[in-house]
């Protein structure tokens, strides 16, 4: 079993390439950065550290790596694979789409008809769609037929947590012992060859909107909150019982949604919340505020862990000011080494907050949300206003 995964970095390695390889599947990088590339094609393995108690250490070997620049090169491994794997980044997908359909075409060229799964490890509600419909339109239309016969995209809710890593081994990774992965069964065609510790689902939904709703939720309330007090780690952060509350409070909100919508029992639902929470505060990690905070322009677009559970929840009816609180804050975040985050100063800057919550977040000026967040923006910019780090504004 062979398959090709596009951006070894860390949940790259630390996750997908970890259990792929435990699977017995051939894992083959496809690999943007020189060095690891170097290192990758060198060494053929990578040792995954726990972070547990005993730091076990798993070896994953019998990997191969090619540029992501030696496109008749990818092509190929793309021809001959059963399996095709991301984790760039929902953004960089864009990227990959001509590369992968030139893989499908060279593939239908040589007359393989057996199953291509590709799915996107990337946090969304539906990364795979989104590169499937980038894939397509590089298809010819004869291709596109075919590939919509042997080439599925199911959707995916990928879980650990693996911080930026330091270091002089740009190989070995650390991440936390916890995972889930998910992947939606109804969209994969028969044949798949199982990944073992993956959990296959005929509905999604449920399982990645609880992920991207509570994890990644209260995940970037730690951040984004935190970043404002001057904290650089999440761990540092959730030792602060303010912080923590505010981060508990706006999960409870995403958590009333979920349990309303999925009919889940809220005792359960509260169980899983402080699993999650013992994660963010897990001693053995440490994790930078400006990872998770990353990209605060796709964190605040309308189907991610802020908003869309916020216009959800506001439309049933319940109280969301601790996600309203979180997206204000999301507005403040200014690390000048994020392009996203240094766009998302400019455009406040010049557009303004109204405008900025219309565009980048798709709520409307009239509705009922939007002149909360406001206040609560124009607040906290009085609250934090001399030590915001970077923007001045
Ligand atoms: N780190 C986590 O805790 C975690 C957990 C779950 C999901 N994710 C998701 O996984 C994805 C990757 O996150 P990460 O933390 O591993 O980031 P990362 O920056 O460590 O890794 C991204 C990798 O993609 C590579 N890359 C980017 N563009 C590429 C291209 N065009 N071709 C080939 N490689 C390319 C980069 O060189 C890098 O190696 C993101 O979508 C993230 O949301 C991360
Ligand atoms: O990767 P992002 O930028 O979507 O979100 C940052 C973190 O919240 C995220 O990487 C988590 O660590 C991960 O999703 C846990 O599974």
């Amino acid at each position: 079993m062979k398959a090709v995964h596009f951006g070894p970095g860390n949940i790259g390695r630390g996750f997908i390439g970890l259990l792929l390889s435990q699977s017995g599947f051939e894992v083959t990088f496809v690999v943007r950065n020189e060095r690891q590339l170097n290192m990758l094609q060198q060494k053929k393995k990578y040792i995954v550290t726990l972070a547990n108690e005993d730091k076990d250490k798993k070896v994953v070997s019998n990997v191969s790596a090619i540029s992501s620049q030696h496109r008749a090169e990818v092509a190929r491994a793309i021809a001959e694979t059963d399996l095709v794997t991301t984790a760039v980044g929902l953004g960089a997908l864009k990227h990959l789409a001509e590369s992968i359909a030139e893989g499908i075409e060279l593939r239908l060229r040589f007359g393989v008809r057996k199953p291509l799964h590709i799915i996107a490890c990337e946090n969304a509600m539906d990364g795979s769609s989104q590169l499937r419909s980038r894939v397509m339109k590089h298809l010819s239309p004869g291709s596109k037929a075919l590939a919509e016969k042997y080439v599925a995209f199911p959707n995916t809710a990928v879980d650990r947590i693996v911080p930026i890593q330091d270091g002089s081994d740009s190989l070995q990774v650390t991440v936390e012992a916890y995972y889930e992965w998910v992947i939606d069964k109804s969209a994969m065609l028969e044949g798949f060859p199982e990944i073992k510790g993956v959990k296959y689902v005929d509905q999604l939904a449920p399982y990645i909107e609880r992920k991207l709703f509570t994890v990644n939720t209260g995940h970037c309330v730690a951040a984004y909150h935190g970043y404002l007090e001057g904290y650089e780690t999440i761990q540092e952060a959730m030792e602060d019982e303010g912080l923590k509350r505010r981060v508990v409070s706006a999960m409870q909100e995403t958590g009333r949604l979920l349990t309303s919508k999925y009919h889940w029992e809220k005792e359960n639902h509260s169980t899983y919340i402080n699993r999650m929470l013992d994660r963010f505060t897990n001693p053995l990690l440490s994790d930078d505020i400006v990872r998770v905070g990353r990209s605060p322009l796709r964190k605040l677009s309308l189907n991610d862990r802020l908003v869309r559970p916020a216009l959800q929840a506001h439309g049933l009816g319940f109280d969301i000011p601790h996600l309203t609180s979180a997206i204000a804050a999301a507005l403040l975040f200014d690390h000048k080494e994020d392009p996203e985050a240094v766009s998302l100063q400019s455009e406040l800057k010049l557009r303004g907050v109204d405008e900025v919550i219309t565009q980048v977040m798709g709520i409307p000026q009239k509705h009922a949300i939007h002149p909360s967040i406001v206040s609560r923006y124009h607040e906290m910019r009085r609250v934090y206003g001399a030590s915001l780090r970077a923007s001045g504004s």
